[in-house]
């Protein structure tokens, strides 16, 4: 049998998850990031159980690395599921005063049940949580507008905790809280590695690279316009036809003396980078409606999957 393309350090994901806990207990309101390129993915099976009755707002971080109008199409989305996305893009600093005056609204929500309660009213305590890499600290960052904690690009830096200030009403976590990034679902795991959402877990360069053509083709007859043509611009070379693994095959051939190793980390490097376009990994079905394509299955999938998820905590 052969070794499963992405592999967890025990040992990592046990002290994730601990200190995630840790860091819960502290406080009233959560500061979920998820990676706009895929919202489904980013969220843990498990937030629910974590999150309990904790009140939290919702952030889809790096914009910037998708088409407006899917933007757009993942709001009405959210709406339905009776739950409101808020897009950023930490880097800038878009989009991060709207989730500040969320935090703080649910604040004020918070001090009016204490006051109701006879109990003085106190700063509203938050954590931003995500999985690795997904651009917490920068969010983070931008919140405080100042540069309190590391942010960059190998995922996995952030560490140690105080509280810091930022309004009357809005005391934040200065460190985030990472999200374990062991997932039983293979497919969204893969989505993580495309990403460099994992963290800390050992992958296959190839077989994620071969799997990233795979699944830009499969979005691209789902929603050709959402998805463009970055590849053939970028390398010279149409996926339409071949598989993943033949496509990177081709590309070693074409652009790197057959070196498929160097290939796969290139290609996986230029997605990352954004060097091929603002390219989504996951569509919502409007998107994928509009070009009057796709695979229904899997969207009712989807929808089912994002249902359960967010109703079986009680948020
Ligand atoms: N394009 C883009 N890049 C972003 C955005 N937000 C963060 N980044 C970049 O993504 C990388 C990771 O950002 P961090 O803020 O360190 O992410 P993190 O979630 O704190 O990472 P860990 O500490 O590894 O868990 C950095 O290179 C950031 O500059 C964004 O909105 N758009």
């Amino acid at each position: 049998m052969s070794t499963p393309p992405i592999q967890w350090y025990p040992g990592h994901i046990a002290k994730a998850e601990r200190s995630l806990l840790e860091q819960l207990k502290k406080v009233d309101v959560v500061l979920e990031v998820r990676d706009a390129r895929i919202p489904i993915a980013t969220r843990h099976p498990q937030i629910g159980q974590w999150l309990g009755n904790k009140e939290r707002v919702l952030v889809l971080n790096r914009m910037d690395m998708i088409p407006a109008g899917v933007q757009q199409d993942w709001r009405t989305w959210f709406q339905k599921q009776d739950d409101t996305a808020y897009f950023t893009d930490a880097n800038h600093g878009k989009g991060v005063e709207a989730v500040s005056r969320a935090a703080q609204a649910l604040g004020a929500k918070m001090n009016q049940r204490r006051r109701d309660r006879g109990m003085l009213p106190r700063p509203v305590r938050a954590v931003v949580i995500g999985f690795p890499n997904v651009g917490k600290s920068a969010l983070i960052n931008r919140l405080l507008k100042r540069r309190v904690v590391e942010s960059a690009r190998r995922p996995g830096v952030t560490r140690q905790l105080r509280w810091i200030r930022i309004s009357d009403e809005l005391e934040l976590l200065d460190a985030p809280g990472i999200l374990p990034s062991k997932l039983t679902n293979q497919q969204a795991a893969l989505k993580l590695a495309i990403c460099d959402d994992i963290g800390e877990a050992a992958y296959d360069n190839q077989r994620v690279a071969a799997a990233f053509v795979d699944l830009w083709k499969e979005l691209s007859e789902a929603a050709p316009t959402l998805i463009g043509s970055g590849l053939e611009t970028r390398y010279g070379l149409s996926p339409s036809g071949v598989t993943g693994e033949t496509y990177l095959a081709q590309l070693a051939e074409h652009r790197y003396q057959n070196d498929v190793e160097r290939a796969a980390r290139q290609l996986l490097n230029d997605f990352r980078k954004g060097l091929l376009g603002a390219v989504p990994l996951e569509l919502p079905p409007a998107a994928i409606a509009a070009e009057g394509q796709g695979n229904p299955d899997e969207r009712a999938e989807e929808r089912a999957e994002e249902k359960s998820g967010e109703h079986s905590g009680a948020q």
